[in-house]
């Protein structure tokens, strides 16, 4: 399919700075298609435990499910490296089992401690990133973390001959754009102006970037390094901080949520457990079809609904006691605008004294407001990606981990 003006493919660009990504039938080849169905998941368990993987950001939301994920449905796994700035104390529990677990306390962004750690694993799936909208961190913290983060990884890998790395990239990389224009159930190859400003974005296309044009470098010992890209649209499931931020603030109004956006503003949602599978399937597949998946991108899609944002965190938090209010958004979209703007200037007005960083901001709005859904089966065509969880189970299991967070509503 043709490419306009950057597009799903990945050859977005941010404002004064490019980015780029090649095509499905890009150097690989992406003629033939992958045929054998991969059954649930569990490879023969009579499989040699010999392989050696690291996992970077390990501990963070998705981390932790992709971490659990492979020591469930990777049998030929020998040892698992947790590498994250901040451990998590459940890694503990899981060092009785099979595989080795090896933690890691370290940052990406210095080249030695990725190095290091990088050193004699089979294949590196790179998912630590400073995700942040809100105006938390500095443009420059967003850029070091999640570029420079990745350009040690792809450095590390280089110098160490780790052939495999898996990158988890975003939606976000591709929209909604500056220009607020819907992407409506796309794929990877529908058109789409990928036009960003603001860091997040800008640094995850980047970054995505350059994992995409390493593929085919030649590593220590002269083999080539294969890579791909993974992008989750917006990921929920157990241990999702916003859901929690939602329910809380839900309480806190007397059980109720404010509707905000429209209902017709579908957008794309994702279960944390199938993008975890995901992972765990597509560093599998990458060891044996290096020729049709180096260099690719995949959306992360399941069978949850198109809904918009609200609507679909009501999937969770109605069950738990809590209601939206109005089939209308209260606000008018001028006056949220107004607000998200007004919230801007008190950040940027009161940050010498404190961090002041809402929920609401001009880009989360606009990010709310546009539509960006995906459909596409590329990742079933080319390494037999079925989701693991049903919509559900999905729905089952976050609704499950909404109830158990302290002070439900029921
Ligand atoms: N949450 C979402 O809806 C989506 C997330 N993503 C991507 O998925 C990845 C994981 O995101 P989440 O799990 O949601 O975020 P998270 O913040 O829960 O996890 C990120 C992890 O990376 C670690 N980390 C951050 N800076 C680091 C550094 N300098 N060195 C080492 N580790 C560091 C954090 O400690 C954290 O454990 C990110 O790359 C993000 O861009 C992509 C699409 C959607
Ligand atoms: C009060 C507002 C009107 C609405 C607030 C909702 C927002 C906080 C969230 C709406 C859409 C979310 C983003 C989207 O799911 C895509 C994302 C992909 C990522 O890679 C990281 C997270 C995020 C940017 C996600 C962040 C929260 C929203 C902006």
């Amino acid at each position: 399919m043709g490419q306009e003006g950057g597009g799903a493919s990945g050859r977005g660009r941010c404002v004064g700075r490019p980015a780029g990504a090649p095509k499905e039938d890009g150097p690989s080849g992406g003629q033939f298609e992958y045929l054998r169905t991969v059954a649930a998941g569990m490879a023969d368990s009579t499989e040699v435990r010999e392989l050696v993987y690291l996992v970077t950001g390990g501990c963070g939301f998705l981390g932790e499910h992709v971490v659990r994920m492979l020591l469930q449905r990777e049998p030929r796994l020998l040892e698992l490296r947790v590498f994250d700035l901040h451990l998590g104390a459940w890694l503990e529990e899981l060092k009785t089992g099979p595989v080795q677990v090896t933690a890691i306390q370290g940052d990406v962004t210095q080249a030695h401690e990725v190095a290091a750690a990088v050193a004699g694993a089979h294949v590196v799936i790179h998912t630590a990133g400073l995700v942040d909208v809100f105006g938390r961190a500095s443009p420059e913290t967003i850029y070091e973390v999640n570029v420079q983060g990745t350009k040690n990884v792809i450095e590390a890998c280089v110098q160490t001959g780790t052939r495999f790395l898996v990158y988890t990239s975003s939606m976000e990389v591709v929209g909604p754009n500056i220009k607020g224009h819907h992407f409506y159930r796309g794929n990877e190859d529908t058109p789409y102006e990928a036009v960003h400003r603001h860091p997040y974005p800008c640094s995850k296309a980047q970054a995505e970037r350059l994992v995409l044009e390493a593929n085919g470098r030649k590593v220590h010992g002269g083999l080539p390094l294969v890579t791909c890209a993974l992008r989750p649209t917006g990921i929920y499931g157990e241990g999702h901080q916003i859901m929690r931020d939602f329910y809380h603030q839900g309480l806190r109004l007397g059980g109720r949520l404010f509707r905000t956006i429209p209902a017709s503003v579908e957008h794309g949602r994702v279960y944390v457990g199938n993008v975890a599978w995901m992972h765990v399937l597509v560093a599998r597949e990458l060891q044996q079809r290096a020729a049709l998946m180096g260099g690719q991108v995949y959306f992360c899609y399941d069978q949850s609904p198109y809904k918009s944002y609200e609507d679909f965190n009501m999937e969770f938090l109605g069950p738990c006691g809590l209601r939206l209010v109005e089939t209308r958004p209260l606000v008018p979209y001028w006056l949220l605008m107004l607000l998200a703007a007004l919230n801007a200037l008190l950040q940027w007005l009161l940050r010498p004294l404190l961090l002041y960083a809402p929920l609401l901001n001009p880009y989360t709005l606009a990010v709310a407001n546009t539509a960006f859904t995906v459909n596409t089966d590329k990742a079933q065509r080319h390494f037999g990606y079925e989701p693991l969880f049903s919509w559900e189970d999905s729905r089952t299991r976050t609704i499950r981990w909404v109830q158990a967070m302290e002070g439900s509503a029921r």
